[in-house]
C-alpha cells in the first residue's frame, strides 16, 4: 500500500513539474484552442491585397502591408520566417514566408494575414486579411490608416538619405545651336557622420531645435489651415568653423530628409534657380550656404541671380507649389549687412547663432574627442576663457584630435592656442582694454530673445548689449539687426 501511495505521489510530482516547466507552451496551446473555438463561432470576412492592380501596376498598399507585417512582433514569434538583408550595410530584416500566417491585434480585435502565393493571370502574390465581420465595421478604416502610418515611419527610418548637388551640364539636342548649359541635380549617399549628439551645442538649445523640428513634422494640417506653405526656414550664422554645415547634416538625419545643396555660384539666373527648386522633392532640406556672399548690399558676387530672385526663392509663389514639407537652411558668417527683407519671418523663421567656443563647448569637445569629463588643466582653460579669448570648435577639435594620444598634450595645445588668441585680441583692442565676448550676435531689446548658454539670462545679456551698443556707437558702427524670439533662438555655449 505504502509503495502505491509513494508511486502515486511521485507521478503527481512529475506531472506538476512538467506542467510548471511547460507552463508557457501550455498557456499558448490553451490560448490557441480558445481562439480556434472562438473563430468557429464568429463569421469572418477575407479581404485580398494583391501585389499588382488590374493594369498590372504595383499596388502601393501591398508594399505598405508587406512593410507593416514584416515589422510585427508576432512574425518574430512564428515557427519559421525568412531573414533578408536590409538596405543599410550589415542589416537584416524579417520577411514572411510563402503561405505563412501572421496574427495581429488592433483596437481589441484579432486579425490574421496570410502571405498567399497564387497563380492567376496577373498576380503571383497576395495578402489575405481575415477579420471578424463584427470587427470589420468598427476598425477597418482605422486599421488601414494605421498600416499606412506605421509603414511610412519604417520607410522613413530605413531610407538611405541622399545629398543632391546642382551641376552645370550641356543639353544634348540634335542641332548644336540648341545646346545650352543647364543646371541638373546629381546625388550621392548622404554619409556625413555628424549627428545632433556629436555637435557641441547647448543641450537646452538642442532640445528646442529638436522639438521645433518634431512640431513642424506634425503640422501639415495646421500650416494648410493657416493658408501657409508647410515649410520652415532656418538661418545658421556665425564665424567660420563653428558647426553650421555639420549641423545641417545632423538635422537632415534627425528628420530623415534628403538634402539639396544649392551652389548659387553655378546658377545662371533667376529662372535657373526656379527650375532647380521645382525639381526638388518634398520631405527634403534645401540648403544655401554662405548666403551673405550673395545678398550683401553690394551684391558683388551675385552671378545672374537678382536679389528679388533670391527673395522669391526663399518665400515666393513658387514655394506654394513645391515648397511643401520642406526645410530651408541658409548659412552665413555674418548677418549684420544683410537686407532686412531677407531676414523677415517666412523667409527666415528661426535664427541660430553659432559662436566660437566657450568653456561649456570646450568641455563637450574634450568629452567627444578625448573622452575627458574632467582634468587638472580644465581650471586653467576656464580662466583663459574668462579673459574673452576663444577659438572656433573646428580649431579646438582639430587640436584635440591630433593630440588624442596624450590628453595632457592636447589640453596644453588648446591652452596655447587660446593664449595666442587672447594676446591677439588684447593687442587689437588695447585702447580701452575692454574685451567683449566674440559673440557679435545682437540681442533684441525684446525680452523674448533667449541667449542659451546656461550661464546668463536676458537681463544680464541686455546690460552687455547696452554696453556693447554704447561702445559700438562710439566707434561709429551701427548696432546690428535685432532678432525676435519668434524668429531667433540665439545660441551661445
Ligand atoms: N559645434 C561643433 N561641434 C562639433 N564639431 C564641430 C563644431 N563646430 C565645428 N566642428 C567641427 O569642425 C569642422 C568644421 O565644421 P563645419 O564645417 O560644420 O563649420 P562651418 O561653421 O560650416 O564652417 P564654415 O563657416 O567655414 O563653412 C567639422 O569637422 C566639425 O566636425
Ligand atoms: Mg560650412
Amino acid at each position: 500500500m505504502g509503495v502505491l501511495i509513494l508511486s502515486f505521489v511521485v507521478i503527481v510530482l512529475v506531472i506538476a513539474v512538467r506542467l510548471f516547466l511547460y507552463r508557457t507552451a501550455i498557456t499558448l496551446r490553451l490560448k490557441e484552442w480558445g481562439h480556434w473555438v472562438e473563430d468557429r463561432i464568429h463569421v469572418h470576412q477575407t479581404l485580398k491585397v494583391p501585389e499588382l492592380n488590374e493594369n498590372s501596376q504595383e499596388n502601393i498598399f501591398y508594399r505598405k502591408v508587406s512593410t507593416y507585417l514584416n515589422s510585427l512582433s508576432t512574425i518574430e514569434d512564428s515557427d519559421f520566417t525568412n531573414l533578408i538583408s536590409g538596405k543599410k550595410p550589415n542589416s537584416v530584416v524579417l520577411s514572411l514566408d510563402d503561405d505563412q500566417i501572421v496574427a495581429d491585434t488592433f483596437l481589441g480585435a484579432r486579425l490574421s494575414w496570410t502571405n498567399e502565393h497564387i497563380n492567376d493571370k496577373i498576380n503571383k502574390k497576395t495578402f489575405i486579411l481575415k477579420i471578424k465581420k463584427k470587427d470589420k465595421r468598427r476598425i477597418l478604416q482605422a486599421y488601414i490608416q494605421h498600416i499606412y502610418r506605421t509603414s511610412e515611419d519604417i520607410e522613413t527610418r530605413c531610407k538611405e538619405l541622399k545629398l543632391y548637388m546642382n551641376t552645370m551640364t550641356m543639353t544634348s539636342s540634335t542641332s548644336a545651336c540648341d545646346n545650352r548649359i543647364v543646371n541638373r541635380w546629381s546625388s550621392v549617399r548622404l554619409s556625413h557622420p555628424a549627428t545632433l549628439e556629436t555637435i557641441a551645442m547647448d543641450s537646452d538649445l538642442k532640445k528646442k531645435v529638436k522639438s521645433d523640428l518634431e512640431l513642424f513634422l506634425k503640422s501639415k494640417q495646421y500650416y494648410h489651415r493657416l493658408g501657409r506653405v508647410w515649410k520652415r526656414s532656418y538661418l545658421l550664422y556665425g564665424p567660420s568653423g563653428t558647426g553650421k554645415s555639420s549641423f545641417i547634416s545632423a538635422i537632415a538625419k534627425f528628420i530623415s530628409y534628403d538634402v539639396y545643396d544649392i551652389d548659387l555660384s553655378k546658377v545662371k539666373d533667376d529662372s535657373d534657380l526656379k527650375m532647380l527648386l521645382l525639381q526638388t522633392t518634398s520631405r527634403s532640406v534645401i540648403v544655401v550656404e554662405d548666403l551673405d556672399r550673395f545678398v550683401t548690399s553690394n551684391n558683388s558676387s551675385l552671378s545672374g541671380i537678382s536679389l528679388s530672385g533670391i527673395l522669391n526663392f526663399m518665400d515666393g509663389i513658387l514655394n506654394s507649389c513645391c515648397g511643401d514639407e520642406k526645410i530651408m537652411i541658409f548659412t552665413m558668417n555674418n548677418k549684420e549687412k544683410i537686407d532686412q527683407a531677407v531676414l523677415r519671418p517666412g523667409r527666415i523663421d528661426v535664427h541660430l547663432y553659432f559662436p566660437l567656443c566657450n568653456f561649456n563647448s570646450f568641455k563637450t569637445l574634450a568629452n567627444n574627442c578625448l573622452g575627458l569629463k574632467d582634468h587638472k588643466l580644465f581650471s586653467q582653460v576656464e580662466e583663459i576663457f574668462l579673459t574673452g579669448a576663444t577659438i572656433s570648435p573646428a580649431e579646438m577639435s582639430e587640436l584635440m584630435i591630433s593630440n588624442r594620444g596624450s590628453p595632457g598634450r592636447a589640453l596644453r595645445s588648446v591652452i596655447t592656442a587660446l593664449q595666442i588668441n587672447g594676446d591677439a585680441r588684447l593687442s587689437s583692442s588695447g585702447k580701452n582694454g575692454m574685451l567683449l565676448p566674440d559673440d557679435t550676435s545682437s540681442v533684441a531689446e525684446d525680452s523674448n530673445v533667449y541667449v542659451m548658454d546656461g550661464s546668463c539670462s536676458v537681463p544680464v545679456v541686455k546690460e552687455i548689449q547696452k554696453l556693447y551698443g554704447l561702445l559700438r556707437m562710439k566707434s561709429g558702427k551701427k548696432v546690428g539687426p535685432s532678432d525676435q524670439f519668434s524668429g531667433s533662438i540665439e545660441r551661445s555655449r
